[in-house]
């Protein structure tokens, strides 16, 4: 059953009296439990879907509904994960990981446990006590995702989380969320622009074109797991993938070129 229904949805923005197509008519389904990454060239509309998913921002046309409600804002269900953390630096990390849970009417002692237990989660039971600015860029990541699912949600947003991080950090944080999200079964949906990463944790990768941005096609994941990114099958799918998206992206440029051309004498 899908829980995630997202449905004919469109979204402009308007900025220096000029409308923009950011998401043309997207239609996706996502299971309970699944993992989506997102992946297209730049400007074509995923972190727009993300939001709407969120409930940050609306959609002009069309709905999303989860569990056959329509999303009309944020809502605890439904938490997000960013690339830049979006931490708290004047708490410490226990606080931080606790800061959402001071709204939901669950006594302190108990949130420190959740927050503890959160940490353990993510490998940082043991800093704690430690500032935001004490710590290395993977492990301040990995206080974000403790904050996230410290709140219980069902659905995981995470909009290039480890797009600013080193390779070998990226690395064990790939294991981490695979082992993460398999523990929680909790339905994921992931931005990327690395179509490997997309690969290595995804069950379908959703492919976007731009110009307008649109969903224009998925491939759906069979190897088993845990996946590593240096795995062959990885490298095998992503070369696939790679190929489907330039091809796309190549199309796009050239119909935008075309209705460019039809504009000018
Ligand atoms: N608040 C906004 N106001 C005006 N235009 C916006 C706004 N947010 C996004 N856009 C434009 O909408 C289009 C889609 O943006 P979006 O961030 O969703 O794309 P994206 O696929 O996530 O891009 P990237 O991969 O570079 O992060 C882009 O052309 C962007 O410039």
């Amino acid at each position: 059953m899908s829980r995630l229904s997202i449905r004919n949805v469109s979204k402009s923005y308007f900025s220096r009296k000029k409308s923009l197509l950011a998401l043309s008519s997207a239609n996706l389904d996502i299971g309970e439990g699944e993992f989506i990454c997102l992946v297209g060239p730049s400007g074509c509309g995923k972190t727009t879907l993300l939001n709407m998913i969120a409930g940050l921002i609306k959609s002009d046309t069309g709905s999303i509904s989860y569990d056959g409600e329509i999303i009309s804002g944020p809502g605890p269900d439904r938490t997000v994960v960013f690339q830049d953390f979006a931490l708290f630096p004047w708490l410490n990390v226990l606080h931080n990981v606790e800061f959402g849970l001071r709204f939901t009417g669950i006594p302190r002692r108990k949130r420190c446990q959740i927050a503890l237990k959160n940490l353990k989660s993510v490998g940082l039971d043991n800093f704690t006590q430690a500032r935001i600015h004490e710590l290395s860029g993977g492990m301040k990541q990995r206080v974000a995702i403790a904050r996230a699912l410290a709140l219980r949600p069902r659905v995981l947003l995470m909009d290039e989380p480890f797009a600013a991080l080193d390779a070998m950090t990226r690395e064990q944080l790939y294991a981490d969320i695979q082992a993460i999200c398999a523990g929680h079964g909790i339905t994921v949906v992931f931005v990327t622009h690395n179509v490997r990463e997309a690969v290595c944790l995804g069950d379908r990768v959703i492919l976007f074109s731009s110009h307008p941005g649109r969903i224009c096609g998925e491939f759906c994941i069979r190897l088993p797991r845990p996946r590593q990114i240096n795995d062959p099958g990885v490298a095998r799918l992503s070369s696939n993938i790679t190929r489907a998206l330039k091809l796309v992206s190549r199309t796009a440029e050239e119909k935008q070129d075309t209705q460019t051309s039809c504009i000018l004498p």
